[in-house]
């Protein structure tokens, strides 16, 4: 994939469509700030005031994978070259592999085919010897997860800014050094579930000629705790309007999977300030709902609101989805008041 070039943090003139830097591994707002709370961990900040409306960050997926039920003959499929992953509508034709791995791999061009050769190369063999019998035994969710890992190791085997290369005090991690420092790990995530992962990471995604990435099985397993805690689904309306329209408006059929260093940082909140949408070209983007004042907290929703609404149900998923208690502003604010204590309220007693 030798199309991505990793340059410069500033965006040039020449780099930027629409405001977007094209060829940036991200961007960010200038007034955003990342910080950390004692609770949730990493977070992200308005360090000034951000008006309704503005972007405030635009972040290139690290791996991306279609989520799509029939990819031969879905419109939807993204093109597999990191430097493009735009829909390619069947009807305008597509390049498969010449390999013939899987049909849910296609290219929008013979340009970006032979573009993503390399990084392809990586993933065919694995993906032609065992996606089938992943699906066939584990399921599409597990052949997915296994997949998206495949990619992060497709990418890590190309990035020039390794684990050790890029400068520690880089406010705004990207690249490997970015998906390095993602939250999660076993201890997130029941016995079950790591008992579960550690078979399918020891029976398919092993260091092996298959598969040469060099990684333990640990590290590995650990890889899968950080995606399953920060991946994104990719849908084609936005995330995180509020509040909720009413009559409630769809955000329409997923179709892909990615995972994003930089965005992955933040935070979920029930009443979000930002709303979150991919562009067509598989960016993930963040869009300010609402004035945010300097100090304040920047969020998204992690799931469609409209599906959630009462406090019950809007944790009871998240702990269910992302293993944690929500502990955004709003769900506080609507949890019954505790009851007094009547040893800590009776008055002082002098003995
Ligand atoms: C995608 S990461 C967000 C960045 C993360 N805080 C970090 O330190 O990298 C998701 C994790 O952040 C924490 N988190 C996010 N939103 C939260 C919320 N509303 N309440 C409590 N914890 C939250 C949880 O630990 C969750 O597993």
């Amino acid at each position: 994939m030798s199309q991505v070039v990793y340059i410069t943090l500033e965006p040039s003139e020449s780099d930027r469509v629409d405001d977007v830097p094209k060829r940036q591994p991200h961007w960010v707002h200038p007034n955003l700030i990342e910080s950390v709370d004692p609770v949730k961990g990493r977070q992200i900040r308005a360090s000034d005031l951000i008006p309704k409306g503005t972007r405030v960050l635009v972040d290139h997926p690290y791996a991306i994978i279609p989520v799509v039920d029939e990819p031969a003959a879905n419109e939807d499929l993204i093109c597999s070259n990191p430097a493009c992953n735009r829909q390619s509508p069947r009807h305008l034709g597509r390049f498969l592999c010449s390999n013939a791995c899987i049909p849910d791999v296609a290219w929008c061009s013979s340009t970006c085919r032979d573009a993503d050769k390399a990084r392809h190369d990586f993933e065919c063999t694995w993906l032609k010897r065992y996606a089938q019998p992943i699906r066939n035994k584990w399921g599409e969710y597990d052949f997915g997860m296994l997949w998206l890992i495949v990619r992060l190791l497709a990418s890590r085997d190309r990035d020039p800014h390794g684990e050790n290369v890029a400068p520690k005090t880089q406010q705004w991690k990207y690249g490997w050094s970015g998906i390095a420092s993602l939250c999660g790990s076993s201890d997130t995530w029941s016995h079950e579930q790591v008992r579960s992962w550690t078979t399918l990471v020891k029976k398919y995604l092993r260091d092996s000629p298959v598969l040469p990435h060099g990684l333990t099985v640990d590290r590995v397993l650990h890889l899968i705790c950080q995606e399953e805690a920060n991946s994104f689904g990719l849908y084609p309306r936005e995330t995180g309007i509020f509040p909720p329209p009413h009559p409630p408006v769809d955000r329409g059929e997923q179709y892909a999977a990615a995972v994003y260093p930089t965005a992955a940082i933040a935070n979920h909140s029930c009443m979000p300030n930002l709303i979150h949408k991919p562009d067509q070209d598989g960016h993930m983007v963040f869009t300010a709902s609402r004035d945010i004042l300097p100090g304040q907290e920047c969020c998204i929703s992690y799931f469609d609101l409209t599906k959630y609404t009462d406090l019950t149900s809007r944790r009871e998923h998240l702990r269910k989805s992302f293993r944690f208690i929500c502990q955004c502003e709003r769900c506080i604010s609507e949890e019954p008041a505790k009851e007094t204590n009547e040893w800590t309220s009776m008055p002082m007693m002098d003995i």
